[in-house]
């Protein structure tokens, strides 16, 4: 079944084509990376899909629901990690997931279960209590992870999810995003490692000036051929710097 899907995607802000036509397909059970320069057109994309901006032309559906006419519809259904956001300043982890946990139509019982599971799985059940202001860049990180995933949502967007995490916790997010799309759910990551996109996703989209330039199932790459070799062939970086040579 198809999950999400664009046909033919625009945006502009002023005369900056940030979406320049993006046709995608992700199927349920994806664990689908969009990788790009940066200004590419990721965030912008994941903004249209999650029904936070509106696109100029084109069309798009999230589990069948378009995010321009059922904005809210669409919200319901998906978990978001935003880039740049933090949690509440006033709040500590444990009341943002209840307020996450209330907004998402949750049992008491069903938030504090899973409040301690991911407590534990992210390892910061000691901060549960704490003002999010007082927590570290990794531990506000750790809390907008869990978040997103509170209510188990079948399409989950998150972008650069490792992002201030030490070693360990990325071993266990990347196991557990895995474990998460073996189960059906579809996870689309907004990245620029190409390390981690290689790693971690079924199929990657190499997004570059607002479009699709390239698609890789990265476990059938030849073995003398990187994400990276792929990613250059297809992402023009401009011109070529030459000072520090
Ligand atoms: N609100 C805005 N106003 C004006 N220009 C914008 C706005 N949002 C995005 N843009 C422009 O649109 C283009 C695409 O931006 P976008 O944030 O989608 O890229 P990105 O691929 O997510 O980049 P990065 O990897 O650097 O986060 C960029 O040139 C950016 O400057």
């Amino acid at each position: 079944m198809t999950a999400i899907r664009t046909d033919d995607l625009r945006k502009s802000y002023g005369d900056v084509d940030a979406l320049a036509g993006l046709s995608l397909s992700i199927e349920s059970g994806e664990l689908y990376g969009l990788l790009g320069p940066n200004g590419a057109g990721k965030t912008t994309a994941m903004s249209v899909l999650t029904g936070q901006i509106l696109a100029d032309a084109g069309e798009a559906a999230v589990l069948g629901v378009d995010p321009e006419s059922d904005p809210i519809g669409v919200r319901e259904r998906v978990g978001i990690l935003p880039e740049k956001e933090s949690p509440p300043s006033f709040l500590t982890p444990r009341e943002y997931f209840q307020f996450v946990g209330s907004v998402r139509g949750m049992d008491d019982d069903a938030v504090d279960e899973r409040t301690e599971t991911w407590a534990e799985r992210l390892s910061f059940a000691e901060k549960l209590d704490t003002l999010s202001t007082d927590l570290s860049r990794g531990q506000q990180q750790k809390t907008m992870i869990a978040g997103a995933f509170l209510h188990e949502p079948a399409v989950v967007f998150i972008d650069e999810p490792l992002a201030n995490l030490d070693p360990i916790v990325q071993e266990r997010v990347k196991r557990f995003l895995t474990t998460y799309r073996e189960a059906g759910n579809t996870v689309v990551v907004s990245t620029h490692n190409v390390e981690v996109a290689a790693e971690l996703c079924s199929r990657v989209g190499i997004v570059n000036a607002g479009e699709l330039v390239a698609e890789v199932e990265p476990a059938e790459l030849d073995p003398d051929e990187t994400l990276l070799d792929v990613f250059v062939e297809n992402v023009d970086a401009g011109e070529e710097w030459k000072g520090d040579e």
